[in-house]
């Protein structure tokens, strides 16, 4: 018995002929599920009821059979809602002016007039298998179960290491601290790590401590019992028992409160909590993901910190690079972003002019990839176009880095791989590089790859 079912690829014919459509339809029924409108308001509403894979669409449309405006129309008004429709538009010989302007507009394909019957199926047959591909592509892309590090978009060699390390101490139960600049990705990695661990199926629970006023944080971390003070009318878990079976991400941890710290500390001792007011103690499983942008080091000498409890998270410590330090993943988030919110947005972007790829690799991201997804963002709500282009991102020239922080960029990739390569090993190193010894220490120096 056979369980699968043969569902037909849904296909819009939009055509005000009715003996063409009638011809069409008879020539696309056996493979296609179709649905004709002849104008500009039917074919809108039709889309949105019947969620057509491909549409075929006549340019001259009423009011205006003779020419392409209505035609454009149904074409921008169509992929301004689905992006990814493939429609493909038929232009006369008189016409073709107006089908290379759809194609700029987003078209799939354009066929020629009179209508070909075995090269309009061949057409459309392609666009349907397409549609029916990148489907499966964005929907392969949105399931998050079990798959982890798919979420974490990298290719710069830094960040592929930091991955790497994460998939390897995923799976102990020691406790993680994360160390980077604001918008480097830090929560996005420890839910990875979360996803990649044997805690997977109990809860991921973040809390950012920077966020709760002082007065609030020891309630929301370790709950309080009913009545243990005014306004406690239900005994309320805290964060850390809500995590029992998972994992605890404690995010901007550098602005724990030193009362707290020492709560905190007896707990990751221990592994007991009591909650506020109450008398028992309650063993709490959960693993510990903290994160900071502040460095810690200095708050330690500052006395802002515990160094007990800094060595108690940092059992295992990962640096996230900053965003102008990890070549090509910058470009590789941009068009991840770019097609994820054109398609929540339901604008047509299809991508990005050489231009503003060039202005996205070369600036220097104070903000990192929080700044660059608000960009995109932006630029899709200011962008006219179909392609974004480097003013819609609003990336000035000014911004390409000197030629002097490219030299050292370089000059830093080159020695790291070298000594890399030569397991550290200076004499072996310059070799590699064609340096003196001595220059390879200056050069080491002057990089900070040594004191
Ligand atoms: N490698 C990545 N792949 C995909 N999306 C990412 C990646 N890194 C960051 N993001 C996205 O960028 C935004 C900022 O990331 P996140 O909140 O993890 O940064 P953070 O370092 O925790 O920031 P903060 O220090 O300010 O809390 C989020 O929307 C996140 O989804």
């Amino acid at each position: 018995m056979s369980t699968t079912t043969d569902v037909k690829p849904i296909l819009m014919l939009v055509e005000d002929d009715e003996g063409l459509a009638k011809q069409l339809r008879w020539a696309l029924a056996d493979r296609y599920d179709v649905h004709c409108a002849i104008d500009r308001a039917g074919a809108v509403a039709l889309a949105r009821r019947v969620e057509p894979a491909v549409v075929v669409l006549d340019l001259g449309l009423p009011p205006d059979p003779n020419g392409a405006s209505e035609g454009l129309a149904v074409l921008t008004d169509l992929l301004a809602f689905k992006p990814w429709l493939k429609i493909i538009v038929s232009s006369g010989n008189a016409e073709r002016i107006h089908a290379l302007e759809a194609v700029r507009l987003g078209a799939y394909d354009i066929y020629p007039k009179p209508v070909d019957i075995d090269t309009l199926r061949l057409i459309v047959e392609r666009a349907s298998h397409l549609h029916a591909l990148e489907d499966e592509n964005r929907r392969l892309a949105a399931s998050k179960d079990r798959r982890p590090m798919l979420d974490v978009l990298a290719e710069s060699p830094k960040m592929l290491d930091v991955c790497r390390m994460i998939e390897r101490v995923a799976p102990s139960d020691v406790n993680v601290l994360l160390t980077g600049e604001s918008g480097t990705g830090k929560e996005v990695l420890a839910r990875a790590l979360h996803g990649a661990s044997t805690r997977v199926d109990g809860p991921f629970v973040p809390i950012n401590v920077a966020a709760i006023p002082e007065t609030l944080l020891e309630s929301e971390l370790f709950g309080h019992e009913k009545g243990s003070f005014t306004g406690a009318h239900k005994t309320t878990l805290g964060k850390i028992e809500q995590a029992d079976g998972g994992t605890l991400f404690l995010d901007e941890i550098g602005d724990m409160p030193h009362a707290l710290q020492v709560k905190l500390l007896r707990f990751l001792q221990e592994r007991v909590i009591e909650r506020i007011g109450g008398r028992s103690q309650i063993a709490v499983d959960v693993r510990v993901v903290a994160a900071t942008n502040r460095n810690l080091a200095e708050a330690i000498a500052e006395g802002a910190f515990r160094e007990d409890l800094y060595y108690r998270l940092d059992e295992v410590g990962i640096h996230i690079p900053p965003l102008r330090e990890r070549p090509g993943d910058a470009t590789l988030l941009a068009r991840h972003f770019l097609s994820r919110y054109a398609q929540e947005m339901k604008r047509p972007a299809r991508g990005f002019t050489s231009d503003a790829l060039r202005a996205i690799a070369a600036y220097e991201w104070p903000g990192n990839v929080r700044e660059l997804e608000n960009r995109v963002k932006r630029a899709l709500v200011l962008a006219d176009g179909s392609h974004i282009t480097g003013t819609d991102l609003q990336l000035e020239e000014g911004s390409f880095p000197t030629l002097r922080m490219a030299r050292e960029e370089a000059e830093y990739e080159a020695v790291s791989k070298a000594l890399c390569v030569a397991d550290n090993n200076v004499s072996a190193a310059a070799k590699l590089l064609g340096v003196s010894r001595p220059t390879l220490y200056d050069l080491m120096r002057s990089l900070k790859l040594r004191d």
